[in-house]
């Protein structure tokens, strides 16, 4: 796709993980390290009026440093697109935990909402309000840390903290009265509400106040009645009335929930805020970089310390991810680049929407390909790191058109022809290079048989098994048939593509405030050994009537959910209706019956 481009050599684009109002995220392979990411693809002219937004949510981005704040790697702009390239969380939505278990446990939730008070805290000390907060703006990672994400509503007041706000903004369902009301408020204030209606929905699996009428909605919300459940601990209520205090002097601080009892409960230990800060380069890391690119250590350092959030910038903190986890540091040359990594110095025209200027900067050149048949990126090739090195070459996937090329000191750079301008050589060159990549990918690219994409459904491993849940059908087209038929019943039409279905409905159909689309994929899911596969699987478990022999000895086909777009309390509704079929419908593959009917 030819917006892509920019990302061409940097990184290679997977599916789509997430959707948002401006933004579709996609996963994606950073070449040079091989490490996963997300790449949040926002569209400049679908923006109109909100394009301010992403500069303040990048502007707090670039400031944050935390372990449970979505880290920022990148930032790639060009005319008409944003890539803002950050840490992947693999482990879905916290909201897609409540929908697996309906709701949590108290330490359970004890855990997670520890780690949401210290971001939300880290981000009150520098002087940031998140304003959205809510489970569907914390995403989780393999290891099941929270991480928020979504700083597009987020706000500096000029004057600090104590300064009051005023633009009503953030979800209907977690908005304070005082942001209800339309008063000036202080962010601290709405952001331990909102967090107090989030604690409710880890503990109770359902909101505080909810209405299919908005006006009601505001009604609860301003009274501050809600249910308290008969399940949920006198500490737990306590510590959720102290939150959804309807008079926001009277709304316990959030310097008060680190060290409150309920927080510390068999932990002991006050919630920690305080972060590292970016100050203080890994000397190893910079080490590794410098050496694979053949620059001096100290002008590299140098670099990196700006912080421009470019392509050294993402590799210096996967490598530094790669040594805090004591992964082996190692860079691969990039898959669709150059055989010689070499560091050229370029002067660009850098822009972003606020700060126009001139400025040198260093880049990656990039090496040609080690892309192995199976798509995997091959250990650099130690011989050819050694030999000289290959002429420099500007970096075409920079979205700023480069003014200049200069040699980095000691970089042999090849002088174009008298009759061709350096952007001319450089076309030529590129062209030359590309085609050759594009034959050699070709032979190592597997033959895929037209008519087996979309054929059978995707095999899941054993790590990707977040959001799923089994049948004990073996025939995936059964599956996705009497899936289909079940949903459309309910009253949710759905689209199939391969083994795909994407669905949507109005609020009408749940009675809710918002309307929401997904997506349901059918998939193959592992012959799973046991014990290992509890972790992961646990949900599997709960949700399906399996035994034990039957695991071990077939695989399963499974039913893959995500929220694409909406309301999650209308997708959690879908969710529970396809738990449910998977539940008891799929029970009995012999019958070639209507599986799904009776529990529909
Ligand atoms: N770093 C990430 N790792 C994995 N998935 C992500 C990541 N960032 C975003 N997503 C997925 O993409 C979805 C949309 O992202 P995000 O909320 O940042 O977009 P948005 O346009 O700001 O959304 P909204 O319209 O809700 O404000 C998220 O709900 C999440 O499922």
């Amino acid at each position: 796709m030819v917006k892509f481009n920019v990302l061409k050599g940097l990184y290679e684009t997977e599916k789509t993980i997430g959707c948002g109002g401006f933004a579709k995220v996609k996963l994606a392979t950073h070449l040079a390290t091989g490490e996963k990411v997300a790449i949040k693809i926002m569209d400049k002219k679908m923006m109109g009026d909100d394009l301010h937004r992403v500069t303040l949510e990048l502007d707090a981005l670039k400031t944050f440093r935390h372990d449970n704040i979505c880290q920022l790697y990148q930032v790639i702009e060009t005319e008409t697109h944003f890539f803002i390239v950050m840490e992947y969380c693999s482990g879905g939505e916290l909201f897609d935990h409540i929908v697996e278990k309906n709701r949590l446990t108290e330490s359970e939730s004890r855990g997670f909402f520890r780690q949401i008070v210290s971001a939300v805290a880290y981000l009150h000390s520098l002087g940031y309000a998140h304003r959205d907060l809510k489970p569907e703006n914390v995403l989780l990672d393999k290891h099941q840390n929270l991480k928020l994400i979504d700083f597009g509503l987020c706000a500096k007041p000029d004057g600090g903290m104590q300064s009051p706000l005023f633009t009503s903004c953030g979800s209907p369902t977690y908005a304070a009265p005082e942001l209800i009301l339309g008063q000036q408020y202080f962010g601290q204030e709405v952001d331990v509400w909102a967090m107090g209606v989030l604690l409710y929905a880890l503990l109770v699996g359902s909101l505080p106040f909810d209405d299919l009428n908005v006006n009601n909605l505001y009604k609860k919300i301003l009274n501050g009645h809600y249910e308290e459940p008969a399940f949920i601990s006198k500490e737990s209520k306590k510590l959720i009335r102290s939150m959804l205090q309807i008079e926001p002097s009277k709304r316990i601080k959030i310097s008060q929930l680190l060290n409150h009892p309920w927080l510390t409960l068999g932990i002991f230990d006050p919630v920690n805020y305080k972060t590292k800060t970016k100050k203080d380069l890994d000397r190893t890391c910079v080490q590794t970089m410098s050496k694979f690119m053949n620059i001096d250590e100290n002008s590299l350092k140098l670099e990196l310390s700006e912080w421009l959030w470019d392509y050294n910038t993402v590799t210096y903190l996967l490598l530094l991810n790669r040594k805090t986890r004591g992964q082996s540091l190692r860079l691969y040359p990039a898959a669709y680049g150059w055989k010689f990594p070499v560091l050229v110095e370029l002067t660009a025209n850098h822009s972003t929407p606020n700060n126009k200027q001139t400025r040198t900067r260093r880049k990656f050149v990039r090496s040609p390909g080690y892309l192995s048949p199976t798509g995997q990126f091959l250990e650099p090739d130690r011989k050819a790191l050694k030999r000289p090195r290959s002429p420099a070459l500007l970096d075409e996937a920079s979205p700023v058109p480069s003014k200049k090329l200069t040699p980095a000191k000691g970089t042999p750079l090849k002088t174009p022809d008298r009759n061709e301008t350096p952007s001319s050589a450089r076309k030529l060159l590129l062209g030359s290079i590309e085609r050759s990549l594009h034959k050699m990918r070709h032979a190592l690219t597997p033959k895929k048989p037209l008519d087996s994409i979309n054929n059978s459904p995707i095999m899941l491993n054993n790590k990707n098994l977040c959001n799923v849940s089994t049948t004990q059908c073996k025939d995936p087209e059964l599956v996705i048939t009497e899936l289909s038929r079940g949903l459309e019943k309910k009253g949710i039409n759905c689209t199939r593509k391969g083994f795909t279905l994407k669905g949507s409905f109005e609020p009408a159909v749940f009675h809710r405030l918002g309307g929401c689309s997904f997506e349901l994929e059918i998939c193959f899911l592992p012959n799973l050994g046991l014990p290992d596969c509890l972790t992961p699987t646990k949900s599997i478990l709960k949700h399906s009537i399996l035994n034990k022999e039957s695991i071990e000895s077939n695989g399963f086909v499974g039913i893959r959910r995500k929220r694409l777009k909406g309301d999650s309390w209308c997708y959690k509704k879908v969710c529970e209706q396809v738990l449910a079929l998977t539940c008891t419908g799929f029970i009995n593959n012999n019958s070639k019956e209507s599986v799904l009917e009776s529990s529909v």
